[in-house]
C-alpha cells in the first residue's frame, strides 16, 4: 500500500527531515532531487548526449531542482538553456546555492541562464522551445495552488502546443506545473479559467506519491509516474501518523483475500441475501447475485417482489429465488420487512438496491429491514436514493455495519453537493462526509475511493478500465462486495469493501486484455473474478505447507 500525501503532509516530511531529528541539510535534499530528475529523465530520453534541454525554473523550490537538474544534464553531455522565472532574491536559501553554482558553469555555449523579465525575453524563449529535444518543468510543483497565472499560463500552453505536435519529450518535476496536489484539479475557476495544466510525458516525484496524481483531471497530465526517496528516511515516510489516504496494491488485497481452507464448506464461505428488483426489472438484480456467485459466495438466497419471479427462477440454479407477495406484486412494500428480517437471521450481509424502482412505500420498507437486521449491509442504486433527506438518522443508526456504493450522481444526491464541486476535490469531500456520517463508502468511478467508517482512512483504487463505463457494472459490484464481506476471516467492512473494489476492477482489466478494450458485459466481468482469483493465487508465495520439498 502507497500512502498518497497532501502537499502540507509533505512539507511537513521534508520539514521533519531537514530540521527534526534527521537534520538533512535542505540544500542536499534539494540536490538529491535534482539528481533523481537527471537521472530517470536521462534513461527515459536515452542519454542526454547532445540533447537540447529547454529547463524552466519557477520561484519557489520546484524551480531551485532545475538549477540542480541543469548541472548534472550538463555533466552527461547535453546543453542547457535554464530559464528562471523569480529573481535571486526570492529563492530560499538552497535554491540560491544551487543558482550560483549554475551561474558559475553558463559558458553561453553549452550552458545559458536567463533570469525571465517579462514579455521581452518570450522572443528567444519560444525559439529554444520550438528547438528542444527535452523540456523539464520545474515551474510549480507542490506550492501551485488556484488557477495558473501569467506569465506562467501562457508558457504552459507554449510547450503543450509544442509537446503536442510531437516536437519534445516534456519531464515534469515532482508535479506538471498546474496540477493540485491535494485534488488533482487543475484550476480553482473552471468557468472562467482558460488556461491549461502542462502535459507531461514522465513525472518523477519526491518521497512519497500524491494524491493530485490519482484523481482526474490532474492524473491525465503526469505521464509515466516514478517515485525516487530522494534519500529521506523510510520510516520518516512510512510511519507518519497524520497519514490518511492510500493506494490500493495488488499485495494489500492477496493478503486478505487469501485462499480458500481445504476442509471448509458451503457455510464457511458466508450465505447472502438479496432483497431486490421490482417488475419485471430483474437484469440489475440477476447480475448484483451473479457477481456473488462468481466470487465464491457460499449460499446466494435472492428474495424478489412476486411478479418479477418469474424471470428470475431457473436463470441460475445456484440462485435460490423466493417471491416475495403475489404475482401480481411490482415493488416491496413495509409490510414485506418482516418475513425479510425473519429470513435475514440466517444470511452473513444483505444487499438492497439493485433496479429496486422508486415506488413511494420502499424507504418504509428499507428502514424497517435495517432496524430489524443485524447482519453488514450493502446498499446501492434505488436504495441510496430512498433515503434521501433521511440519510443522517439512518447512518447513525446502521452506519457502522452499512457499506453505500453511490456513484457521483448518487453521491451528489445523498451529500447534497452539486457534482462540480465535488470533483473539485474528491478526496476531501468524501473524507469529510465519512466524518459527518461514519458510513463505509465505495464511491464509484474513475478512480473508485473507499471511505473506512472505522478510520476514517480513504483507498484509491486503480483497477478498471473504461470499458466499464457501461450499465449493470455497478450492480455486479454490489454482489462481490457481499461476497467479499461474507469471505471466511476478511477483517472488516472496509478491508471487504476495497479487496472487493479492486477486485472487480481487476476483473474488468482481464476481459479488456481478453475480449477487448469495450463492449465486454457485467457478466462476463463476474466470470472473470474466478480467473483473477487464481491468477492471484499463482503469483502468490508458496506457504511452508505448499512447499513439501523444504520440510
Ligand atoms: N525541502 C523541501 O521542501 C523540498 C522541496 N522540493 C521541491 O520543492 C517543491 C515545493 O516548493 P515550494 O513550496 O517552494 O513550491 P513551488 O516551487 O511548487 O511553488 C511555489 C511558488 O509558486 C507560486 N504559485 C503558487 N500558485 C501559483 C499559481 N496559481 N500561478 C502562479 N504561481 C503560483 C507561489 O507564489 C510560490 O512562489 C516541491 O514540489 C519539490 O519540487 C525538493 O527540492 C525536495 C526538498
Ligand atoms: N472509466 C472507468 N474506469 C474504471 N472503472 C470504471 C470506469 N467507468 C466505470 N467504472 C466502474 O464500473 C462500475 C459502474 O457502476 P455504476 O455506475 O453503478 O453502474 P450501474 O449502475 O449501471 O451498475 C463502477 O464500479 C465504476 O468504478
Ligand atoms: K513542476
Amino acid at each position: 500500500m502507497y500512502t498518497l500525501k497532501s502537499a502540507a503532509q509533505m512539507r511537513q516530511t521534508d520539514n521533519t527531515a531537514m530540521y527534526g531529528k534527521y537534520s538533512i541539510a535542505p540544500a542536499v535534499l534539494m540536490e538529491n532531487a535534482g539528481r533523481a530528475v537527471a537521472e530517470r529523465g536521462g534513461a527515459y530520453v536515452g542519454g542526454w548526449d547532445g540533447k537540447d534541454v529547454l529547463i524552466l525554473c519557477g520561484k519557489g523550490n520546484n524551480g531551485g531542482d532545475g538549477f540542480v537538474i541543469a548541472r548534472h544534464i550538463l555533466a552527461a553531455g547535453g546543453r542547457v538553456y535554464v530559464y528562471s522565472f523569480g529573481t535571486t532574491a526570492e529563492y530560499s536559501e538552497e535554491s540560491k546555492a544551487h543558482l550560483h553554482t549554475l551561474r558559475m558553469m553558463c559558458d553561453n555555449r553549452t550552458c545559458t541562464l536567463t533570469m525571465y523579465e517579462g514579455e521581452k525575453n518570450d522572443r528567444l524563449l519560444y525559439k529554444r522551445l520550438a528547438a528542444c529535444d527535452v523540456l523539464i518543468d520545474a515551474l510549480l510543483g507542490t506550492g501551485f495552488s488556484g488557477s495558473l497565472r501569467e506569465p506562467l499560463a501562457r508558457v504552459v500552453a507554449a510547450v503543450n502546443e509544442r509537446a503536442a505536435a510531437g516536437g519534445c519529450t516534456v519531464i515534469a518535476v515532482d508535479m506538471p506545473t498546474g496540477v493540485n496536489t491535494d485534488t488533482g484539479a487543475v484550476s480553482d475557476d473552471i468557468k472562467n479559467d482558460t488556461s491549461s495544466p502542462l502535459m507531461a510525458d514522465l513525472t518523477v516525484t519526491f518521497g512519497s506519491y500524491k494524491r493530485g496524481q490519482f484523481i482526474y483531471p490532474g492524473k491525465a497530465c503526469i505521464g509515466k509516474l516514478e517515485l525516487d526517496s530522494i534519500g529521506l528516511p523510510p520510516a520518516l515516510l512510512t510511519e507518519n501518523a497524520e497519514d490518511n489516504v492510500y493506494l490500493l496494491c495488488e499485495a494489500d488485497i492477496t493478503e486478505i483475500v487469501t485462499p480458500r481452507r481445504a476442509d471448509s464448506h458451503k457455510g464457511t464461505h458466508g450465505t447472502i441475501g438479496i432483497v431486490t428488483g421490482c417488475g419485471d426489472m430483474v437484469g440489475a438484480t440477476l447480475m448484483t447475485a451473479h457477481g456473488a456467485v462468481r466470487s465464491g459466495a457460499g449460499k446466494v438466497f435472492l428474495r424478489v417482489p412476486g411478479a418479477a419471479a418469474p424471470y428470475c427462477i431457473g436463470k441460475e440454479p445456484e440462485i435460490m429465488v423466493r417471491p416475495v407477495g403475489g404475482r401480481d406484486r411490482l415493488h416491496f412494500c413495509r409490510d414485506d420487512a418482516a418475513e425479510i428480517i425473519a429470513e435475514s437471521k440466517d444470511w452473513s450481509v444483505l444487499v438492497m438496491g439493485p433496479g429496486m424502482g422508486k415506488d413511494k412505500e420502499l424507504p418504509g420498507f428499507i428502514e424497517a429491514v435495517a432496524a430489524e437486521t443485524t447482519c453488514p449491509l450493502v446498499l446501492d442504486a434505488d436504495a441510496l436514493n430512498a433515503l434521501r433527506g433521511k440519510e443522517a438518522d439512518f447512518f447513525a443508526r446502521h452506519g457502522g455495519r452499512t457499506v453505500i456504493t453511490p456513484h457521483l450522481l448518487e453521491f451528489s444526491r445523498l451529500s447534497g453537493l452539486a457534482t462540480a464541486e465535488i470533483k473539485t476535490d474528491l478526496i476531501g469531500t468524501v473524507m469529510k462526509f465519512v466524518r459527518d456520517y461514519a458510513v463505509t463508502v465505495v464511491l464509484k468511478g474513475a478512480p473508485s475511493l473507499i471511505a473506512s467508517a472505522k478510520t476514517g482512512n480513504i483507498y484509491v483504487n486503480e483497477t478498471g478500465n473504461a470499458g466499464m463505463a457501461a450499465g449493470g457494472m455497478g450492480d455486479v459490484l454490489s454482489g462481490i462486495i457481499a461476497a467479499m464481506i461474507a469471505h471466511d476471516g476478511i477483517g472488516s467492512i472496509a478491508a471487504a469493501a476495497c479487496a472487493a473494489v479492486y477486485l472487480h476492477g481487476a476483473a474488468g482489466d482481464y476481459c479488456a486484455g481478453r475480449i477487448g478494450p469495450y463492449g465486454f458485459t457485467p457478466d462476463e466481468v463476474a466470470d472473470a473474478v474466478p480467473e483473477v482469483l487464481a491468477l492471484w493465487d499463482k503469483r502468490r508465495p508458496l506457504t511452508l505447507l505448499e512447499k513439501p520439498y523444504i520440510i
